[in-house]
């Protein structure tokens, strides 16, 4: 990380933040991102969510040339467990100090951290995605982004959908019944993060000048048998031109109790008057609305990258989740970061639970820790890792075993970003 030329009194010093430092270590982050300042809203969200004791900072004396942040999350995977995850987060280098090994530096430091706290996991979502793989991160879900023409797409929704009753409320007001919901929806899907207080904020944050010529954050309460079972928080931006009305709705969050729930949320969406569009991020990619509506090509559904997942601790975090078929099979695994996975681990497990142990038996597979990453949530199969030349098959039928196991029936995703 430091420079041949540096005397040892120039090195850059890498160390854990202190609080008083905060100002200066997230203004270099900001200006990382292209300097543009966040509202104070944001900017004292993130202030209080930083976790100073486990956030890092490398430093040239009074400057602060590199930053980079862990979350303590519990993290669903496959069979529903909470798992210790570090969410990592707020990484920048100045752009004076980049490409000499500063990011390695804190991506080294961070690593050892984690593994020391217990942690198995490591999860981050990347400003590029080309960045992280060398550190041994594999991309563990997929989210879609759509633009939704409501003037041409019908949504077909099931039988009761009438029944729920919908009401508007004040976003503010009604946050602890919606995280009453999301909480109650974090088991069901491996990605799901659970929300520590404090987090539930990040949901109505709403900043004027992140609007873009739309409304302020609307939120309507899905309701049956008078007890809350989902809300939607949405922006609808008006629009007209020469043949009238073309607003759209740009979907924040949506979530439901039941499927049923589901669908009216997204019907009242769709019918929301002088709307023409519905735009959303970051959704799963199995959500249900795509199967109801009658042309998904007018949906224009693209799909990238979002949770890339780091095994810190090979043998706990395989043994965390479940498998949804028996699995027994045994990994040879090339870890260059963190070396102390590397080895042969046999991994036995079903969709009761699972173990995995180091052995010194032959191995079935053999891959790197990316690739066990990019797997461990079930939404990217082994099998086609394989086909990518990224698995490779020791002992015949392994690699179709293993698939099937580590496959979940829910595709993971991630809620929100961090
Ligand atoms: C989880 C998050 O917070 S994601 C946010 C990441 N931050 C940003 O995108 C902000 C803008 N960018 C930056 O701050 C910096 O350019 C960083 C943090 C991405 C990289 O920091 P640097 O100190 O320059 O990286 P460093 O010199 O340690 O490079 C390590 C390796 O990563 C590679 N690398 C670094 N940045 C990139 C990139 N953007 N794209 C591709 N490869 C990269 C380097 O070439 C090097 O490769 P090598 O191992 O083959 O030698």
């Amino acid at each position: 990380m430091a420079k041949d030329s540096a005397s040892e009194a120039d090195r850059p010093e890498l160390r854990v933040l202190r609080k008083d430092e905060w100002g200066i270590w997230y203004d270099t982050l900001i200006r990382a991102f292209g300097g543009v300042a966040e509202s104070a809203e944001e900017r004292e969200l993130w202030d209080s969510l930083t976790e100073v004791d486990r956030s890092i900072g490398v430093w040239e004396g009074d400057a602060c040339v590199g930053t980079a942040g862990v979350f303590s999350f519990r993290l669903t995977v496959p069979g529903g467990a909470s798992v210790p995850a570090a969410g990592v987060t707020m990484v920048s280098v100045a752009a004076t100090h980049r490409r000499r090994g500063v990011l390695r530096s804190m991506m080294r430091r961070q690593l050892d951290d984690v593994r020391e706290w217990g942690w198995p996991l490591a999860v981050l979502t990347a400003s590029e995605p080309e960045i992280y793989g060398r550190f041994g991160y594999g991309v563990g879900t997929f989210q879609t982004s759509v633009e939704i023409d409501t003037t041409r797409v019908r949504l077909s929704v099931p039988p009761g959908t009438d029944d729920v009753r919908l009401r508007y409320a004040v976003p503010a007001d009604v946050l602890d019944v919606c995280e009453a919901v999301y909480a109650r929806k974090v088991a069901d899907r491996p990605g799901m993060l659970a929300r520590q207080p404090g987090w539930e904020r990040l949901g109505v944050l709403d900043p004027e000048s992140d609007r873009d010529g739309a409304s302020p954050l609307q939120c309507v309460l899905a309701e049956r048998g008078g007890e809350v079972v989902g809300y939607a928080r949405f922006h609808v931006k008006p629009e007209w031109d020469g043949n009238g009305p073309k607003g759209a709705v740009n979907l924040r969050d949506v979530q439901a109790l039941d499927p049923v729930a589901q669908a009216a949320l997204w019907q009242f969406l769709f019918g929301i008057d002088l709307t023409s569009t519905v735009t959303a991020r970051a959704r799963p990619v199995d959500e249900a609305w795509q199967y109801q509506v009658s042309d998904i090509r007018r949906c224009a559904v693209r799909v990238r990258d979002g949770l890339h997942v780091r095994l810190v601790d090979v043998g706990a975090a395989l043994g965390a989740r479940t498998y949804q078929a028996p699995v027994d099979v045994v990994f040879e695994v090339e870890d260059a970061f963190c070396p102390w996975n590397t080895g042969r681990w046999r991994l036995s497990g079903d969709a009761k639970g699972a173990s995995c142990e180091r052995t010194t038996d032959a191995a079935d597979l053999s891959l790197s820790v990316r690739e066990l990453g990019a797997a461990y949530l079930g939404g990217v199969s082994l099998a086609a890792l394989g086909a990518a030349g990224r698995v490779r098959e020791v002992r015949q039928g392994a690699l179709a075993e293993a698939s099937v196991g580590f496959a979940s029936a829910v595709a993971p995703w991630l809620p929100h970003g961090f």
